[in-house]
């Protein structure tokens, strides 16, 4: 059983960037009007190119079981939810091209993540309906996807 840990930009940091509103803004725009998160996210495409696609995804329940990690190795791939519901993330460092040990993570209402490119991941978890994301992610040739089963592990969100 894995517990999922908040999910932060220090802790995530192996595996990708955390983007959300929280503290000031880089910037103020719109006259004021308007704070602008600066450049949060490092996108990264070996070819091809940078497309946004919607994700419909149905929620899951707890606890969680997951068998397959995934990575993309052309790109980075970015999830921003579409609602304030929280969802879950699931990584693993690489291992001489396996997933070593995984961790889980629960975002906050209101944070993004985008994994860098390579990153073992479970795919999309959302918790709650609907299951609307943006993902930024990589548009060209190939499958660009890496597929790993792996033996089954539950992910729960607290020992309680
Ligand atoms: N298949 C697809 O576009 N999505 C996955 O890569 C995922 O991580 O959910
Ligand atoms: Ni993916």
């Amino acid at each position: 059983m894995i517990i999922a840990q908040p999910l932060t930009a220090s802790g995530f940091a192996p595996f990708g960037d955390v983007m959300d509103a929280s503290g000031a803004p880089d910037k103020l725009i719109n006259a004021g009007l308007c704070g602008r998160y600066h450049d949060r996210a490092q996108m990264d495409f070996s070819d091809g190119r940078a497309g946004i696609s919607i994700f419909n995804a149905q929620p899951r329940t707890l606890p969680y079981t997951c068998d397959l990690l995934e990575r993309h190795p052309d790109g980075s791939q970015a999830f921003i939810p579409m609602t304030q519901h929280p969802f879950l993330v699931i990584v693993a460092p690489d291992e001489d091209g396996s997933p070593g040990t995984p961790q889980a993570f629960i975002t906050k209402p209101g944070q993004a993540i985008n994994l860098h490119r390579g990153t073992w991941h479970g795919v999309l978890t959302p918790l709650h309906a609907p299951g609307l994301f943006a993902v930024v992610d990589r548009i060209g040739s190939g499958a660009n996807l890496q597929e790993h089963t792996v033996a089954p592990f539950t992910v729960q969100l607290s020992s309680g």
